[in-house]
C-alpha cells in the first residue's frame, strides 16, 4: 500500500512501545511506557539524531524501527510501504531495507567467524549468489568501509575497535539496505577514531543514497552529524526539528538543560577534527 509521498523514507505516526513488568504475591504487575506516541518523517539521503538520556526511549525507538521490537500502537511506514509488524508478517524485502548497527563493536561480532565469512553471511542466507560471487562483494565492501582484501580471513579479535565498527557497518550493508539506524555507534570509540567512522558514515551516505536514524547522548555528534534532530525526554518527542533550529532555539526546558550540561568545547573539537580529517583526505 502506498502510504507516503516518494521523497520521505521513512514515516511514524503516533508509535508507542509498553513494557509489562511482571508483579509478584503482594506486588501488582506494572506497565511501562517507554515509548509514549511519537511520530516524524524523515526524507531520503537525510539524518534524523535523536537524543536524550539514559532511559528515555532511544534504543527502544530503534528496535521498533528495525522490527526487532513489535510497537504497541502507531504506524511504521517505510520506503512508501506500511509495515505489518505483526510477528511472522514481516516480508525478507523489508528485513533488507533496513538495517541497524549497534553501540558494542565488540559484542556485535562472533569472535569465532572469519570477517569475510560475517560479510557473506547475509548473502548466503538471502540471496543465490555463489561462493565466488559472495566473496567478490564481501571484499568490496571491505574496502569501500577503509579496510582491504587482506582483511577478509582474519578474526574478530584481530581487529580496533574502530576497525570493528567498520566490519559492523559493512555488515549492516551487504544486502543494500535503504535505511541505516546507528544506535550510539561511536560512543565506545576514541574521540580521533569517532571523527573517522562519522567521516565514514556520511561518505558512505553520499555514495549509497543511505537515510540515517542515528541515536546518541553525545550533542557534539548530533551537530556534526544530523540533519534533523528529536530530543527524548522520558519517552516523548519534546523538540523535534531542524538542527540549526533545535540547536539554535530549543524550545524545551529540558533541551536547554541538556545543551547546558555539553561544553562547547566538545561540540568545536570533533567539529575541528573532522574537518582537518576531511582535508587529510581530500589532499
Ligand atoms: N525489555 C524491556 N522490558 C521492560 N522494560 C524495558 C525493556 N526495554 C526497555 N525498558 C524500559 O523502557 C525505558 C526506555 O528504555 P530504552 O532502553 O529504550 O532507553 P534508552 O534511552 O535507549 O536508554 P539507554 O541509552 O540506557 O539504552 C526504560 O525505563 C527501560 O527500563
Amino acid at each position: 500500500m502506498t502510504e507516503a509521498s516518494n521523497d520521505i523514507m521513512l514515516e511514524v505516526r503516533d508509535i508507542k512501545r509498553d513494557y509489562e513488568l511482571p508483579g509478584g504475591l503482594f506486588k501488582p504487575k506494572k506497565i511501562v511506557h517507554a515509548v509514549k506516541g511519537v511520530s516524524f518523517k524523515l526524507e531520503r539521503g537525510k539524518t534524523l539524531a535523536i537524543v536524550g538520556e539514559s532511559g528515555c526511549g532511544k534504543s527502544t525507538l530503534a528496535r521498533m524501527l528495525t522490527f526487532i521490537d513489535e510497537p504497541t500502537a502507531g504506524d511504521l511506514i517505510i520506503d512508501g510501504k506500511k509495515i505489518d509488524t505483526r510477528p511472522g508478517q514481516l516480508t525478507a524485502e523489508m528485513r533488507q531495507k533496513v538495517q541497524i548497527v549497534f553501540q558494542n563493536p565488540y559484542g556485535s561480532l562472533n569472535p569465532r567467524q572469519k570477517i569475510g565469512d560475517v560479510l557473506g553471511e547475509p548473502l548466503l542466507i538471502n540471496t543465490k549468489m555463489s561462493a565466488e560471487e559472495r566473496r567478490d562483494r564481501a571484499t568490496q565492501m571491505l574496502v569501500k568501509v577503509g579496510l582491504g582484501p587482506e582483511h577478509y580471513n582474519r578474526y574478530p579479535h584481530m581487529f580496533s575497535g574502530g576497525q570493528r565498527q567498520r566490519i559492523a557497518i559493512a555488515r549492516a550493508l551487504m544486502l543494500n539496505p535503504k535505511l541505516l539506524v546507528l544506535d550510539e555507534p561511536v560512543s565506545a570509540l576514541d574521540l580521533s577514531v569517532q571523527a573517522q567512522v562519522l567521516n565514514l558514515l556520511a561518505d558512505l551516505q553520499d555514495e549509497f543514497g543511505l537515510t540515517y536514524v542515528f541515536i546518541s547522548h553525545d550533542l557534539s555528534v548530533v551537530r556534526y552529524i544530523a540533519d534533523e534532530v528529536m530530543v527524548m525526554y522520558f519517552g516523548e518527542a519534546v523538540e523535534y526539528g531542524t538542527r540549526d533550529a533545535v540547536f539554535s532555539d530549543p524550545k524545551h526546558e529540558y533541551t536547554r538543560t541538556l545543551f547546558a550540561a555539553t561544553p562547547r568545547a566538545d561540540v568545536d573539537s570533533i567539529r575541528a577534527r573532522v574537518a582537518r580529517k576531511k582535508a587529510a583526505t581530500a589532499a
